[in-house]
């Protein structure tokens, strides 16, 4: 998935295959990244707090470790590391968390950005853009999150209270449920609300920052939704 992310955004991609969670074979991935000479090494999974999540010791001991945990959900281990390597050259390294969302988000979010900047995008952050709720959305006291939705341009999706039924708008409908295993939750996902940490629920026909993370020329045609 962030192979075909990556490629689709127009960088070359070298696949450097699965590491075990052993300190050694994480070590031996880092040392074929930097044999290789890629610029950005993106890894997934051996991130967080367990006993077998040797990513950050190896990235603490070979570079220098700028976050490794942000306050966002999903994608709390968030990793960013540089090394300097021999010849004045610098790796980044993002340590994306495992779950397949988390990765997916995070990819969008702090990777893609970063490889947009390197290849000379002036702007190269997620365009952001202002739109309709066509779900209620809880929201999370703990952490804000960065819930997957379907943007499209059309009469309102769903039934919300007090909106004209037959007017055009661009609406957010929700992908359902955003646990951070389930990759569902991003099947058709063009954007990415930013939702605020707090209580309570956001109802629909709300408007809300969303970061666009899809070309809207793909956005699902306008369709009718069961009663
Ligand atoms: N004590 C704590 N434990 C955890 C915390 C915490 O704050 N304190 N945070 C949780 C959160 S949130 C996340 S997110 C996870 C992330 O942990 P890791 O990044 O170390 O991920 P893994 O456990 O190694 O992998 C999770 C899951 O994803 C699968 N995976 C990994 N890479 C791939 C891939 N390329 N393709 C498909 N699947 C992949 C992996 O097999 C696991 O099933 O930490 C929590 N724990
Ligand atoms: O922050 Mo983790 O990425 O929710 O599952």
């Amino acid at each position: 998935m962030l192979i075909a992310a990556a490629a689709q955004a127009g960088y070359q991609v070298t696949d450097l295959g699965i590491a075990r969670d052993t300190q050694g074979d994480v070590a031996g991935c880092l040392d074929s990244a930097i044999a290789k000479g890629v610029d950005v090494l993106i890894t997934t999974g051996g991130v967080s707090m367990g006993d077998r999540d040797w990513v950050k010791p190896l990235l603490q001991a070979k570079g220098t470790i700028h976050f490794g945990r942000v306050l966002m959900k999903p994608g709390k281990p968030l990793t960013f590391a540089t090394l300097e390597l021999p010849q004045g050259r610098q790796m980044l390294v993002f340590g994306l968390p495992g779950n397949p969302v988390s990765s997916f988000v995070c990819f969008h979010l702090v990777a893609l950005p970063a490889l947009r900047k390197m290849a000379g995008w002036a702007s190269p952050g997620l365009r952001r853009v202002h739109v309709r709720l066509a779900n209620d959305i809880k929201m999370d006291p703990e952490r804000p999150e960065y819930h997957r939705a379907t943007l499209q341009y059309s009469k309102c999706p769903t039934s919300v209270p007090g909106v004209d039924a037959s007017a055009y708008g661009w609406w957010a409908l929700s992908t359902g449920k955003q646990a951070s295993s389930r990759l569902l939750s991003a099947r058709s996902a063009n954007t990415l609300l930013e939702i605020p940490q707090t209580s309570g629920v956001l109802p629909a026909g709300s408007t809300v920052p969303a970061l666009l993370i899809e070309d809207l020329q793909g956005m699902p045609e306008p369709h009718a939704v069961d009663p």
